[in-house]
């Protein structure tokens, strides 16, 4: 049968990219999806925004939600200072293998846990299972209709503390539009719009970062 996009992406990391260097591994993603097939990264333009949030927050504990290929977790460990550590949520086994195998070739699999399951289950697990007393940086990036339902989860869940920053990719495309009508009228967040392009289109897309007030 035919491989998959994920499976012919991480053929393609691995013919190309050098391994154990991040950078190599982000540029030879981006190259592929802007020149062969397109694929759900955050791509680039808005993963350099992601780069100056994270860089800001400088995060001990991060949490994203949708790890798809592993970019966008590459993109943050990248960053992360010696000691932090991502946790990233897939619930697809099938990418989250692909998933594994790209943060390994980046050579960040010291700094990067997967977990592979329903927000809903992981998210009320995180305090009790895996250490967490709260988190510093949240990247939303799985499915637009989960946004919301995971935010309330994690405030529900005492996972967010004052200054918690939660980042939030494809506002406008494909749109997240309860999501961004709460934390905007929300008077627990301070909201802030970065506005960019969708990943290796001409479309406009763009990132919300919201910080939790407490
Ligand atoms: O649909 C998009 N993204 C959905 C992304 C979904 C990804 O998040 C995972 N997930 C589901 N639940 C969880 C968790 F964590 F909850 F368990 C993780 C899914 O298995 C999938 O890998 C998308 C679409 C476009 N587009 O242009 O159509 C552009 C984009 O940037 C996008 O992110
Ligand atoms: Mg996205």
């Amino acid at each position: 049968t035919r491989s998959t996009r994920p499976q012919r992406l991480l053929t393609h990391v691995k013919q190309r990219a050098r391994r154990g260097d991040a950078q190599s591994v982000i540029t030879t993603i981006d190259d592929y999806c802007r020149a062969r097939e397109w694929a759900m990264n955050v791509g680039d333009e808005k993963g350099s925004i992601l780069d100056q949030v994270v860089c800001e927050v400088s995060p001990d504990v991060a949490l994203e939600l949708g790890t798809y290929c592993g970019y966008s977790s590459v993109r943050i460990a990248r960053l992360l200072p010696p000691g932090a550590r991502l946790l990233t949520v897939e619930f697809n086994h099938d990418y989250a293998t692909i998933a594994r195998e790209v943060i390994d070739w980046a050579g960040l699999q010291d700094r990067v846990q997967l977990l592979e399951g329903a927000s809903g289950d992981l998210i009320p697990q995180l305090r009790q299972k895996h250490g967490i007393e709260t988190l510093d940086f949240i990247f939303l990036d799985h499915w637009k209709d989960r946004y919301l339902p995971d935010t309330r989860l994690l405030e529900d869940c005492s996972l967010l503390r004052r200054g918690t920053v939660l980042l939030a990719d494809n506002v406008i495309c494909p749109g997240t539009p309860d999501y961004l009508e709460y934390v905007r009228s929300s008077p627990r967040y301070q909201s802030q719009y970065f506005s960019s392009h969708l990943e290796y289109t001409r479309a406009e897309d763009g990132l919300e970062k919201s910080v939790f007030l407490g």
